[in-house]
């Protein structure tokens, strides 16, 4: 067996791996990159784009049917879905560049098909190679987890990975799961004209702001989405019928598995490098060191929250830590979240519930509703609010659900990453008439009632209007 040995070494070439990769080689570090499936992972190929792109087939297909209240006819949509999968693989094929092996080798990367298995603290195997490395990065991503369902390997359930290769249109699409993945790939599945039934064992988008996660629920209820709660499934049967356990069940042409993802470490051989894993993922402490300090986790195999920008982020921390050799420490409060349903739900920091807990007394709550804003009236899509937790005027928590909430939170990124204050916002003036006006007047909101229902301002305003000239 040849060897090879190189500064870094990344395994898994998705959002996370790729970005370490790519900015590694190009400040000049010497990298090999282990990619034992498709080049791009998770967000490319199975993920974010096509779902994504098959969110905008849908809803072009759903203004085709409010089309009225506008003035034009609306119409029926005669949906080809194998036609709109075909659109979900163009706009893969048009992102896969990016990602490529060429585009990487073009960085002077060198790029192993394979997958890489630990033999060693420092060593790893793959490709017919023996790699040593001073610092390796692994970035192997997360799968759909397929729960011990009675029954469930007896029916061809369909998961995200397959799911994009589907061609015959569901007639009901049965979902079990109300996380992102489920309430996404309902609507879009509604929209597109299947019948879709959606069984989730607690609450539908449970880790979110109720009030925020009751307007997206309400929303595709109306639009035809049978969303099932509190029904923890037990049983799969042929049919397809799926059983819950309190006695119900139902019974669709299809059946799409999303009750959520598990960390992608077993054909590492973790145990040969002395790393050690967790319930969610491999063990990682603030830097994001394993219990090997040779070896870091990023993305979603770092058992944290799932999401490609936060393997970005993550990525941005090794280049500072395993590159430049600077301190880096991974914060998760500017992290934000969106699920691009219609309306849009994102959230960044605490949510309500969480800030109270957390600050008591000293957490002020300032809320605007998304009917003010004269953009999205004219637009005609006003059901939504954004809610800004703030303690001693600096935000620790917005949620925001309606048109664009995944557009507005990146301002509070900003805001929270750089420790801004309301003050901060409020001095920002927006374009009218914009949906991001939306973000000035929360911050409005919260100077509100400190400037407006405060005795001293108005005694002092009083005071002088009677000495101005
Ligand atoms: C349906 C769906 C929709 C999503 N939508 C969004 C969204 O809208 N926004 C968002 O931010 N996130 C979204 N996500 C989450 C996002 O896809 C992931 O958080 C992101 O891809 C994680 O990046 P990663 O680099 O950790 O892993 P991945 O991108 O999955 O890359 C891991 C790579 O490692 C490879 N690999 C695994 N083991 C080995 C090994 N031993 N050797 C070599 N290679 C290996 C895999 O083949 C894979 O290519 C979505 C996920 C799903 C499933
Ligand atoms: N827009 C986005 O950023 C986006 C979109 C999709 C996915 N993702 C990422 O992918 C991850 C996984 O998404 P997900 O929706 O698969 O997982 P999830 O963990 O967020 O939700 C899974 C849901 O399934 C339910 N469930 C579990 N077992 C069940 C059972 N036996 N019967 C009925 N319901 C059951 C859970 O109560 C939960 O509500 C997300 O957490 C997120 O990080 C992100």
């Amino acid at each position: 067996m040849d060897s090879l040995s190189c500064d870094l070494l990344i395994v898994g070439a998705g959002s996370g791996g790729l970005s370490v990769a790519a900015g590694a080689a190009q400040m000049g570090a010497d990298v090999i990159l282990l990619e034992g499936h498709e080049m791009g992972g998770d967000c490319l190929n199975y993920g974010c784009v096509p779902s994504k792109a098959l969110i905008a087939a849908a809803a072009r297909a759903q203004a085709m049917r409010g089309a009225g209240t506008y003035g034009i006819a609306p119409v029926a949509p005669q949906v080809d879905y194998a036609v709109a999968k075909d659109h979900v693989q163009e706009v893969i094929a048009q992102i896969a560049p990016m990602d490529s092996v060429e585009r990487f080798e073009g960085f002077g990367v060198r790029v192993i098909r394979d997958f890489g298995a630990f033999v060693s603290e420092t060593e790893m195997e793959a490709g017919g190679y023996r790699i040593s490395a001073r610092r390796i990065v692994l970035a192997t991503g997360s799968s759909p987890f397929v729960p011990p369902i009675d029954g469930l390997e007896t029916v061809p359930y369909l998961t995200n990975e397959t799911l994009w290769q589907l061609r015959e249109q569901p007639a009901h699409l049965l979902i079990i799961g109300g996380g992102p993945i489920g309430m996404e790939m309902a609507q879009a599945h509604v929209r597109l004209g299947s019948k879709v039934t959606v069984i989730e064992g607690a609450k539908a988008l449970g880790r979110d702001d109720p009030e925020a996660a009751a307007l997206v629920i309400d929303r595709l209820r109306s639009e035809g989405v049978e969303i099932v709660e509190d029904a923890k499934v037990t049983a799969v049967r042929e049919g397809i019928t799926v059983e819950v356990e309190d006695g119900r069940s139902f019974t669709g042409s299809h059946l799409l598995v999303a009750v959520g993802r598990r960390a992608n470490t077993e054909r590492l051989n973790l145990d040969a490098a002395g790393i050690q894993t967790t319930r969610t993922g491999i063990k990682v402490d603030d830097r994001l060191r394993t219990s090997n300090r040779r070896v870091y986790a990023i993305g979603d195999v770092a058992g944290g929250m799932q999401f490609t920008h936060l393997a970005g982020y993550h990525a941005g921390l090794i280049v500072r830590s395993a590159v430049l050799g600077l301190p880096a420490k991974a914060k998760t409060d500017h992290i934000p979240r969106a699920t691009y349903t219609q309306p849009e739900l994102a959230q960044i920091g605490l949510t309500e519930a969480e800030a109270q807990q957390r600050h008591g007394d000293a957490l002020e709550v300032a809320r605007f509703d998304f009917h003010h804003n004269d953009r999205l009236i004219a637009e005609r899509q006003t059901a939504g609010f954004i809610k800004a937790m703030v303690v001693k005027g600096k935000p620790v928590g917005v949620t925001i659900v309606g048109a664009q909430a995944g557009e507005l939170v990146n301002l509070w990124s900003l805001v929270i990453a750089n420790g801004l204050k309301m003050s901060a916002v409020s001095n920002m003036v927006s374009p009218y008439p914009t949906v991001g006006e939306i973000n000035k007047r929360v911050a409005g909101a919260y100077f509100t009632p400190k400037l407006f229902e405060n005795e001293t301002v108005k005694k002092v305003v009083r005071l002088v209007q009677r000495w101005l000239p």
